[in-house]
């Protein structure tokens, strides 16, 4: 749980996401709740309840990336839903509740990467035991073995081929008809090992370089505690979990009742006991979901929000509006924030050794293309930016390897001939761009 104030969270997520100031506002307020709660006695501790954030706003505007980003920030564990997913023919109402169990096993990723990281010292010596009997074997006389170590240690062995042992993760789950959720949830591969009382491992065949990669992982597994860390996740995931809910508008009535599936209200009605508190049954263990955050999101063009359940409605509180972005937001997305498209362009043409630069103007050109096909085709937000910079970037991209030591300067007559002839064309667009 992080300590940051509101105004650190906002900054932090200024680094990702332009403008929608409302929109951190609310979610950094949300998050300082968490905080101020964890450090309440009981029993006030156990009385306040989050207050839910109902985003309203077009498509591709930032609302799923800020709650994802803060998320991330908080080291929270996060899942997005789209909540028409529950109308689809064949959804019964008790499947809402496998959202909060996509939410534990996310909480177990993010407990299991932090723990491993603690051990991860240890299991890296472990895992250079283990490279050295694929080596030389276990039988090996210390001083070949400690000559390898050696070798290993100034990476003159990265190339070699070695076979490794390492945990088999893979396993499909069946949900059993009938039975969802807990006792429904059964790992056959997992009882059909615990069933002969063996560890699952496949053998494989790698350099010596990527085997750390498992091998490190596998040790650093073998060095925690499983109880612990599903505890601990469990914990994660009732006190800071985020559960995005996407297109909350296309449940709402005013979108017409039943189509094919559960009608919409049903699922209000189905989705209403997680938002309220209500105790959830995982296989890992039980979960109360009365702390964790829900966001609901949509753009409401059809419904309004008063046409969601009154009940519902009374969960979201806090309504935000994010607004349609402008050619402005599209230039400050393409250079200001910390992942842009361009940066991340530049970085990957530079693993060929190719200098990539855009001018003032391309990036205006492109800003220009964006909004317009925004307009004229369908708007889809700031998501239009990456199919035109697919399709600027898409000859560079392929010929970059036989590039080597060039420096490419991409400027607005570029980006013109390269986009902005097909923008022209309305009908071509809608499959290209
Ligand atoms: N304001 C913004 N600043 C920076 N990037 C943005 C912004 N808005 C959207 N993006 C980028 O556009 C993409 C889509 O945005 P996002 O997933 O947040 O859309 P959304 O508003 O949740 O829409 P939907 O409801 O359709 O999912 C993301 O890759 C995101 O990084």
């Amino acid at each position: 749980m992080t300590h940051f104030s509101p105004r650190e969270i906002v900054s932090e997520l200024d680094r990702f996401i332009i403008g929608q100031n409302d929109a951190k506002r609310a979610v950094a307020i949300a998050l300082r709740n968490r905080w101020r709660r964890q450090q309440l006695e009981s029993p006030m501790r156990e009385e306040v309840m989050p207050k839910n954030i109902l985003m309203i706003g077009p498509t591709g505007v930032g609302k799923t990336e800020i709650s994802r980003r803060l998320a991330k920030l908080a080291g929270a564990p996060f899942v997005k839903v789209e909540a028409t997913k529950f109308t689809e023919v064949g959804y019964v109402g008790r499947d809402v509740e496998q959202i909060i169990r996509d939410l534990v096993e996310d909480a177990i990723r993010i407990v299991r990467d932090k723990k491993r990281e603690a051990v991860r010292a240890k299991a890296h010596a472990n895992a250079e035991e283990r490279v050295l009997d694929a080596l030389v074997g276990k039988n090996a006389s210390p001083a070949t073995r400690s000559s390898f170590r050696q070798k290993l240690r100034n990476n003159e062995l990265d190339d070699k081929e070695i076979e490794v042992e390492v945990a088999d993760s893979g396993g499909q789950q069946f949900d059993v008809p009938g039975m969802p959720g807990q006792i429904g949830m059964i790992n056959l591969s997992d009882m059909m090992t615990k069933a002969l009382g063996q560890e699952r491992t496949k053998t494989r065949r790698i350099t010596v370089s990527q085997s750390y990669e498992y091998l490190i992982d596998d040790e650093s597994d073998k060095l925690l505690d499983d109880e612990e860390l599903v505890a601990e996740a469990l914990r994660a995931a009732q006190e800071d979990g985020i559960v995005f809910v996407d297109e909350i508008d296309k449940i709402a009535a005013g979108n017409q009742g039943m189509q094919g599936g559960v009608s919409r209200e049903g699922v209000q009605r189905d989705l209403l006991p997680l938002v309220e508190g209500t105790t959830v049954a995982t296989k890992h263990g039980q979960v109360k979901t009365d702390h964790i955050l829900f966001i609901a999101s949509g753009a409401f063009h059809v419904s309004k929000p008063s046409d969601l359940l009154p009940e519902l409605q009374g969960r979201l509180p806090i309504r935000v509006e994010l607004r349609a972005l402008t050619k402005e937001d599209f230039r400050r997305i393409l250079t200001e924030t910390e992942a842009s498209l361009i940066r991340q362009y530049v970085a990957l043409m530079k693993t060929e050794g190719v200098s990539l630069e855009f001018t003032d103007d391309a990036i205006d050109k492109l800003a220009d293309v964006a909004v317009k096909l925004n307009s004229e085709v369908e708007n889809i937000g700031a998501r239009r930016l990456q199919t035109v910079m697919e399709r600027v970037l898409d000859d560079i991209s392929f010929n970059a390897p036989d590039k080597d030591g060039e420096t490419i300067t991409i400027d607005a007559d570029y980006v013109q001939s390269s986009v902005a002839d097909i923008a022209q064309d309305t009908d071509l667009s809608r499959f290209i761009l």
